[in-house]
């Protein structure tokens, strides 16, 4: 039995119906490296222009079902579908997917302008295109004026807008962030995180976010995914993680629970918790299903 003191009845409204058509699925995805399992079995459905993250401890497969998504790795069982359309084979390049990832990876050597370019020029754009399109990245980030600038010439924050512009610029079907914010100071992440979700809103860009902070998670999400050790263990919004965790793994991992161990006696519609050998302690309780 697992509960948190401060339990309440309050409840999120269920997740979009399964007749939209999701924007990205998974039907019981399994990656291995070698004999380890990194993702067993994921089975997830992301409704368009949702915000979902992927919310575990190190080691726990967030970076792999990521790379999953966007190609990187090919998955050994198990479908992948992005607006409906089945990608488990088709190449990373091909799956117009936007991606951020912890340390930026700019190309040093060009303008942040030309940074920013790269996936359209790659598509074949024409020039003029391009240069209406960079702009308006470059603006949705706060970022006019900087065009010409090196990655060098720029703080960590503003090489993460550049970063965030890069994947936003192609228009992709989903974005992916990696820890995107995990190597900005407290208070600049915490102002990335708000620009990030008014973008996000903004646009209406399908995202998944990979973060092992719970805060980040609970404050930024629509749902958030929590694993461990290669599994999924529990895909709900923010407050039904929080007020109604799963089981012990999702109860400790997210917010500051108090586990209790005991028995639920119930009478006349009154339920108590009963501490196991003594039945003078007793608490009362409520039960979520
Ligand atoms: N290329 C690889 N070869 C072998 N094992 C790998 C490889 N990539 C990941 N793993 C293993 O798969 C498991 C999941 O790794 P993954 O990077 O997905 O975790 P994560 O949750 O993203 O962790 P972190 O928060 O530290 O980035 C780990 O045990 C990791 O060691």
């Amino acid at each position: 039995m697992l509960m948190r003191t401060d339990q309440m009845t309050a409840s999120t409204p269920a997740p979009a119906s399964d007749k939209i058509r999701p924007a990205v699925q998974l039907d019981g995805v399994t990656k291995r490296f070698g004999d380890s399992v990194a993702l067993h079995e994921a089975w997830l459905k992301i409704q368009p222009s949702e915000f979902m993250t992927l919310l575990g401890p190190s080691g726990c497969g967030k970076t792999t079902l990521l790379n999953l998504v966007a190609g990187f790795l090919g998955a050994d069982n198990g479908e992948i579908f992005i607006e409906g359309a089945l990608v488990t084979e088709t190449p990373a390049h091909m799956r117009e997917i936007g991606i951020v990832f912890q340390n930026y990876a700019l190309f040093p050597h060009m303008s942040v302008a030309h940074n920013v370019a790269y996936g359209l020029k790659t598509r074949g754009i024409e020039k003029k295109e391009i240069a209406r399109r960079v702009d308006e990245a470059l603006a949705l980030v706060k970022l006019t004026g900087f065009a010409d600038r090196k990655p060098r010439q720029l703080s960590g924050g503003q090489q993460q807008r550049v970063a965030l512009a890069r994947a936003l610029v192609i228009k992709p079907k989903v974005l992916l962030l990696d820890e995107p914010f995990s190597a900005l100071d407290k208070n600049l992440r915490g102002s990335m995180q708000v620009e990030l979700k008014q973008i996000q809103r903004e646009l209406g860009v399908t995202t998944i976010f990979v973060t092992h902070d719970q805060g980040e998670a609970l404050s930024m999400s629509d749902r958030i995914a929590v694993m461990s050790a290669g599994r999924i263990r529990q895909i709900a919004a923010p407050d039904d993680i929080y007020r109604r965790p799963a089981d012990r793994f999702v109860a400790s991992f997210v917010g500051d629970a108090n586990l209790l161990n005991g028995r639920l006696v119930e009478r006349r519609g009154d339920v108590a918790m009963v501490s196991i050998g003594d039945v003078r302690a007793s608490v009362p309780a409520a039960v979520h299903c």
